[in-house]
């Protein structure tokens, strides 16, 4: 069976400046492996829905809860990729943090943290389907404010 992991992709706007430079993305990075830099996300655990998981997980890794958050409709990104020989699934939904201000607080999982815009974000990604995901996240902000 594929493991299944769950998460956020979380913006803030920067007040200070106009659409669409005042996205940040933010990314944590792992304090083991090769510490790579992905959304805040992690495994399912049994029993639980998707989306609970996604907030645990947020809660856990940044100390971002559910009141700390706006969610975005309508935005939903699966990833699929092998780890260690076995295929993942990763589910992440579009959340901004109400106040940009709001201090991420780390878990012993992650080493750092940054708030980047779309083209750092993506060199931290390094992944492609991490890329796009960031990418269609931005893209999907950038033609909701136009409506
Ligand atoms: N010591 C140690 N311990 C580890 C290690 N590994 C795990 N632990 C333990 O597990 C716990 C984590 O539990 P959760 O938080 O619940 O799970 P997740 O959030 O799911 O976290 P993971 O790190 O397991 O999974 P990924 O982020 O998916 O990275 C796995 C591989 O996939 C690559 N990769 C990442 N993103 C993308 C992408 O978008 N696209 C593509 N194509 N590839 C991507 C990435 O570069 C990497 O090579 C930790 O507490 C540790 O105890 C490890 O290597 N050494």
């Amino acid at each position: 069976m594929a493991v299944r992991a769950c998460g956020f992709v979380i913006f803030r706007r920067l007040v200070q400046k106009p659409p669409p430079d005042n996205i940040e993305f933010l990314l944590l990075q792992t304090s083991y492996g090769e510490h790579h830099w992905t959304p805040p996300k992690g495994h399912v655990d049994p029993g639980e829905d998707d989306f609970t998981t996604a907030l645990r997980e947020t809660q856990e890794e940044a100390g971002l809860g559910k009141d700390h958050l706006r969610m975005v409709d309508g935005f939903l990104q699966r990833l699929h990729y092998q780890v260690r020989g076995k295929d993942k699934e990763v589910l992440y939904w579009l959340a901004e943090l109400r106040d940009p201000n709001t201090q991420v607080v780390l878990s012993d999982e992650h080493q750092d943290y940054r708030w980047t815009k779309l083209e750092e974000a993506c060199k931290l990604a390094k992944h492609q389907d991490l890329q796009d995901t960031l990418t269609a996240a931005q893209r999907y902000l950038e033609t909701q404010g136009k409506q």
